[in-house]
Order: C-alpha cells, then sequence, then structure tokens
C-alpha cells in the first residue's frame, strides 16, 4: 500500500494521526467526462477506453456492474489487477495489454509524470489521448449510464431525472455511513474513531432495513444507481467487513429485508458474474498487513445468495 509523490512511488499506510485516527479517503485526481457531444474532448467510441478495475474492490465493482448492464462489454476492454496489494500497490497479474506495465502506479504516472495522491481502482484510461479520464468510480458510473446509448442501443437508465434527487439522498446518506462507513471502522487507529464509525454504520443499517420493508428498492419502484452502490458494499459485509474490518453488531444475514435485497440484485442477470469472493477474501485479509498481520484468509463464512429471494411476493400485493 502506497501513493505516488511527484511521480514517485512511496510505500505508505494511510495517514490517521492528523484525524485522531480517523480514516479520511482522500479525493479522486482525474474528474474528466465522455460526453456524447460533438465538441467533447472524450466521445463515446468503441474500443477507445480500457478500464482497470479490482473485482476486490466495491468502488471498482460499481463500474462492472454498468458495464454489464448497459451493454458496454465488448465496447470497453478492461484489466483485472492481482488481489493482493502490498509494498508496490496493485499489481498485473501479467503485463496490461496497453503499455507492458505491471504496477496500476505506471499506468498513472504514464498519463501524469509527476503525479501525487494515491493509485486507486477504478481507472478508466482513453487509448486516443494516452491519458486517464476518471479514476472516480461515481462519475465513471454516470458516464456508463448514458454517454454510450446511441452507440449500445441501450437506454436503461438508472439515474432518471425525475428521480435525481431522492438518489442524490440515499447516496448522501449510504456513501459516509455504509460504503465508507465500514472502511471508517475498519481502518480506524483509535477506539472512538471505531466506535463512532460503527454506531453510524449500523444506525443506517437499520434505517435501509426498515425503508425495504415497505419499498422494494430504494427510490421508486426500480432498481437505481443508489441500489448498485449499496449492492456492491452488502455483497462483501459477511464475507469481510464482519471479521475484518470489526463491523460486526449483526450480519446482512440477520437483517431480513437487506438479506432478500441483496440477494435480488445479486440475481440481476449479468451482476453475478461480477462478484469474486476469492479476489474479495484475498485482497482485505491478505493485504491489510497492519489488521491481519498473519494473513490468514477466511474459509467462511457459506453464503447462499443464489436461493429463492421474497422480493417478488412481497412487493406482489
Ligand atoms: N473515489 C474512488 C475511491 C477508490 C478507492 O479508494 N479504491 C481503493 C480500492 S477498494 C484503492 O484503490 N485503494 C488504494 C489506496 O488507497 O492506496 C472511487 O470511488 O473511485
Amino acid at each position: 500500500m502506497g501513493k505516488l509523490v511527484d511521480g514517485v512511488w512511496h510505500d505508505v499506510w494511510y495517514e490517521t494521526k492528523e484525524n485522531n485516527g480517523k480514516f479520511v479517503r482522500e479525493d479522486a485526481g482525474f474528474r474528466n467526462w465522455i460526453e456524447n457531444r460533438p465538441d467533447a474532448q472524450f466521445k463515446p467510441e468503441s474500443g477507445r477506453y480500457h478500464l482497470y478495475v479490482s473485482l476486490a474492490c466495491p468502488w471498482a465493482h460499481r463500474t462492472l456492474i454498468f458495464r454489464e448492464l448497459k451493454q458496454l462489454t465488448s465496447h470497453i476492454d478492461i484489466t483485472v489487477v492481482c488481489p493482493d496489494m502490498l509494498n508496490e500497490g496493485w499489481q498485473m497479474g501479467l503485463p496490461e495489454p496497453l503499455f507492458g506495465h505491471t504496477r496500476l502506479h505506471q499506468i498513472y504516472t504514464q498519463a501524469k509524470p509527476d503525479y501525487t495522491g494515491r493509485v486507486t481502482v477504478p481507472v478508466l484510461w482513453d487509448k486516443k489521448t494516452e491519458s486517464i479520464v476518471s479514476n472516480e468510480s461515481s462519475e465513471i458510473i454516470r458516464m456508463f449510464n448514458t454517454a454510450f446509448n446511441d452507440l449500445t442501443g441501450n437506454h436503461d437508465d438508472y439515474y432518471p431525472a425525475v428521480l435525481h434527487s431522492e438518489i442524490d439522498k440515499w447516496n448522501d446518506f449510504i456513501y459516509p455511513n455504509i460504503n465508507n462507513g465500514v472502511y471508517r471502522c475498519g481502518f480506524a487507529t483509535t477506539q472512538s474513531a471505531y466506535e463512532e464509525a460503527y454506531e453510524s454504520l449500523f444506525n443506517a443499517l437499520d434505517e435501509v432495513e426498515s425503508h425495504l420493508d415497505n419499498n422494494r428498492y430504494l427510490v421508486g419502484n426500480q432498481i437505481t444507481e443508489a441500489d448498485w452502490r449499496l449492492f456492491t458494499t452488502l455483497v462483501r459485509f459477511d464475507a469481510v467487513y464482519v471479521g475484518h474490518f470489526k463491523c460486526n453488531k449483526k450480519r446482512i444475514l440477520d437483517y431480513p429485508n437487506i438479506q432478500n435485497y441483496l440477494k435480488e440484485l445479486y440475481q440481476v442477470e449479468g451482476v453475478k458474474q461480477t462478484v469474486d469472493f476469492y479476489h474479495i477474501k484475498r485482497h482485505y485479509y491478505f493485504s491489510h498487513t497492519q489488521i491481519n498481520p498473519t494473513q490468514v484468509v477466511p474459509v467462511g463464512p457459506e453464503l447462499d445468495l443464489d436461493s429463492v429471494h421474497n422480493r417478488v411476493q412481497k412487493f406482489s400485493r
């Protein structure tokens, strides 16, 4: 684990001292947009973009789900990094296809030789301008949602205009308390920082559980971006966050509505093939040696996400 400073790789763990033991996530450094406009710098073109992802990472996972759902798999190719993120950060199993690089930080310095910042997945690369379009998953999924519609003919909309404010409201609640909340528990280096994160995480999950008792999805009668953003944390929760990040008040299995909702999302066509529990468990337990110095990866739990869920029946009345 480390970061680039003026284009040079430094092997350092997260700095929490300045924030009383609290983990604070750094903002992404590349924030361009692919737009379907004649004068856009980054236009939606088949084969032009390459996505670097980790199958372990919940943020990268969002982009893989949107790539599947929006039928972009034949238009945007991918490199999957190894699950182990150690002294050199994210590494490729085989040299990646564009430059033959073996470290993700080389992709960052390829784009910007003096880059300073963390080297994170996902990364959306533009082969034409040889630069990084974006390394911010929330913005990459917005691009995937609409920018390529004319190319793919897929007009499914996970961020419909009429639902913007409701979706934004859930995202603003779920990101700090749940998506980043599990990391705020796991990466806390003081008891009080951990307990504060733990409390807000489980209060938020309680609220989601009660919302899902009366609503099939977070917003409206359809699956939206807000559901997919929540999904990638939920699907990792019992396998990793309960143990490794000490998020152990309850498992998702103990929340009947959330568990059934999780199964429904998992069973949406195209989604389960984006979920890889080997990468997920191996990454967290093997890479975070400050948290798990033995690097032993747990065998369990046995998860059953393929069995029938009750969401259709519950909301058919
Ligand atoms: N804001 C980014 C966050 C991405 C992120 O933090 N990814 C993690 C993997 S789960 C990472 O690559 N961390 C490496 C590091 O922090 O050094 C996004 O949502 O795209």
